[in-house]
């Protein structure tokens, strides 16, 4: 088992990486002083509910916990403020209080919704992520907590950092293989912002993890995690440099609102996003390499690298001015300026950035 910290002083937590973990749920919260004296919720999705919800509820209650759950319909659009009113009603329901804690059992749509409700309800209460997606080796770190709106991805949220994060890796052996691939996405983008050697790592084992052997895709999360709390704890809120960890997310947040949050994949709309974000790179100045590299690693795992053609361009654009990083009239963009090293570039003009979305419906 690994073990990693987020250090944020008072709001600090550990995140424990390994294989059967959850045996061990009951001692860890006991551990990291969650309550046994007011409910908790466990706020899942369809998929996820029927493999683990009840072993869980049943380690918890066998440890003195009261368990109560909700479940959510799986995908994106679960990420709703519909969703959002429907689990407040249900933790009223079950008596949570301003002592109890919302568990998110799931991916990142259940990490970034049930976070969210603990965010909100009764102005906040704690919370523990339990991931078990490759992607939410992301989303499970750092307290960025949202739902969707029809118009703008991950609009309506705050910030809330987790009291504890459970990361079980046996948990990844029931992922669908496209939700394998799309979860490595946020991976090697970890490695593309800010680590040449651990890119590197990744494009030679890429098989080994592609087949979710143990040592390596652990190996995999864990320096996922790393880059993540050791960004987030130099700066939570975003005022600087955690804008890289949104290598990719300009473009990519359009496309899945204008996909309909349903047609794209979160891993995969990035994928597109940071081959778009290479070829900024490149017209700006920056060096051909950046560009093949990132779309030959991305391809290497099967991630898509082209813009499906459908997607109209009018439509992105708009989209994109809706991102948090539209500020003071431009779009502020994450560019590679060599493999593991990425800057912020406000100066990027618009024509060039539609011309790329044109371009990446080309890419061969
Ligand atoms: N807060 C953050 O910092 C942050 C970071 C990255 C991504 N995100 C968000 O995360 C979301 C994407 O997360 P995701 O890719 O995990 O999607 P997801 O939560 O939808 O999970 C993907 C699919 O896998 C299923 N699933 C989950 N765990 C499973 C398991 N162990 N076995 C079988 N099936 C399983 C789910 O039911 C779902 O169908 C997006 O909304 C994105 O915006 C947030
Ligand atoms: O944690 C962050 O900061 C990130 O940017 C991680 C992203 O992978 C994630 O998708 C995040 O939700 C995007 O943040 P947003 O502020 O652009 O919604
Ligand atoms: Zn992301």
């Amino acid at each position: 088992m690994r073990e990693l910290q987020v250090n944020l002083r008072d709001r600090s937590y550990p995140i424990y990486i390994g294989e059967g973990i959850l045996d061990e749920i009951a001692s860890l919260f006991e551990k990291h002083d969650i309550r046994k004296a007011s409910p908790l919720m466990i706020v899942t999705d369809e998929h996820v509910a029927p493999v683990y919800l009840d072993r869980i509820t049943q380690s918890l209650m066998a440890g003195g916990y009261q368990v109560a759950s909700y479940v959510v319909a799986a995908g994106e659009r679960s990420k709703a403020l519909s969703v959002l009113e429907d689990i407040i009603g249900a933790a009223l329901d079950a008596g949570l209080d301003r002592s109890s804690a919302i568990v998110a059992l799931g991916g990142g749509v259940v990490g970034d919704l049930a976070g969210f409700v603990a965010a909100s309800y009764m102005r906040g209460i704690r919370f523990v992520q339990i991931p078990t997606t490759i992607l939410a080796h992301d989303s499970s770190v750092g307290g960025k907590v949202a739902v969707n709106h029809p118009k703008a991805k991950n609009i309506i949220g705050a910030f809330h950092q987790p009291e504890l994060v459970l990361y079980d890796t046996a948990t990844l052996r029931t992922l669908p293989e496209r939700e394998i691939r799309a979860g490595l996405s946020e991976m090697i983008k970890h490695g593309l912002i800010w680590d040449a050697e651990f890119t590197a790592w990744l494009d030679q084992h890429a098989e080994e993890i592609l087949a979710l052997e143990h040592d390596k895709l652990e190996y995999g999360l864990y320096m996922g995690c790393q880059v993540k709390a050791y960004v987030v704890s130099q700066d939570e809120k975003e005022n600087d440099l955690r804008a890289i960890l949104n290598l990719g997310h300009t473009i990519g947040h359009a496309l899945e609102a204008v996909a309909g949050y349903n047609e794209l994949l979160h891993g995969e709309a990035i994928s597109i996003g940071m081959v778009g974000s290479a070829k900024l790179a490149v017209r700006m100045g920056r060096s051909v390499r950046i560009y093949t590299e990132t779309k030959r690693i991305l391809a290497k795992f099967g991630l898509p690298v082209r813009l499906p053609e459908h997607l109209d361009t009018d439509r992105i654009m708009k989209a994109m001015m809706h991102d948090k990083k539209f500020k003071e009239g431009r779009t502020v963009f994450v560019l590679p300026t060599e493999i593991g090293r990425v800057e912020i570039n406000k100066q990027v003009p618009v024509e060039w950035v539609r011309e790329v979305v044109e371009e990446l419906k080309r890419e061969a």
